[in-house]
């Protein structure tokens, strides 16, 4: 049986935008398989840290590996081809092509035939193969975006708060899909209980470094924790 993939260490990662640092010294680690939610007030680095694993940043310092590989050598496109897959937070949906052009974006090489894997984990977007990107509900565009980066087959994949501004419905619907993945995932959201449940460990940030890292059940029974450094007062 060959070893699971997808372990992902980050090492003293210091980076921002040009001369400016917004992470400053990050350090994390993610086992094969493992589920993280990066949690913090706005503005306090989280998308930075996302697309600075992706190669969108300016990185000062610091080293992310995958499997042992060095991403930070490496340009955004050989990163994905090395295992990363990224949903960001503007959602990836080109509007004017339909669901199915979409989703061929996504296909990275793979035959036609593995958009059925995309339709069987949102029947919704099989539903609606033939609309445009541009006429889909948010929630779907959501879908669209998970289900595309998918498709390229990550060893691990990074969420920046793909609940937002979606019906409890639809969270409840994509929160089901995303626990039936068995890749590593990295979920950054604002929806502190539900990526609490959907995640084993939690890692919390303020202005751009790391203050609380365990056990994500831990986390959600703390709520002194929680009231610290996410300003949240889960229900009891
Ligand atoms: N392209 C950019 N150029 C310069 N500064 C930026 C850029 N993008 C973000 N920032 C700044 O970096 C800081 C961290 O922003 P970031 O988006 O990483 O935070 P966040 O934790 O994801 O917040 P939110 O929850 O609001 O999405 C903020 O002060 C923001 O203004």
């Amino acid at each position: 049986m060959s070893k699971l993939k997808g372990r992902l260490e980050i090492s003293s990662l210091t980076a921002g935008y040009g001369q400016t640092r917004i992470i400053e010294n990050l350090s994390l680690t993610v086992p094969a398989g493992g589920r993280l939610a990066l949690l913090g007030r706005n503005g306090v680095g989280k998308t930075t840290t996302l697309a600075t694993m992706v190669g969108q940043t300016t990185r000062h310092g610091g080293s992310i590996t995958l499997d042992g590989v060095e991403l930070t050598k490496l340009g955004s496109s050989a990163r994905a081809a090395a295992g990363l897959g990224y949903v960001p937070q503007t959602r990836d949906v080109f509007r004017s092509l339909t669901v199915e052009e979409n989703l061929v974006t996504g296909l990275k090489g793979r035959p036609r035939s593995a958009l059925e894997e995309a339709y069987s984990l949102f029947p919704r977007l099989g539903e609606r193969r033939r609309n445009g990107g541009g006429e889909l509900s948010g929630g779907e565009q959501q879908m669209l975006s998970v289900a595309r980066a998918l498709l390229g087959q990550p060893t691990v994949l990074l969420l920046d708060e793909p609940l937002e501004g979606l019906a409890p419905v639809i969270c409840d619907l994509l929160m089901q899909a995303l626990s039936r993945l068995s890749m590593t995932v990295i979920l950054v959201e604002q929806q502190v209980d539900r990526a609490l449940d959907f995640a084993g460990e939690v890692v919390m940030l303020d202005r751009g470094r790391v203050v609380h890292q365990g056990p994500a059940a831990e986390a959600k029974a703390d709520h002194a924790l929680l009231e610290r450094h996410l300003g949240v007062a889960l229900a009891r």
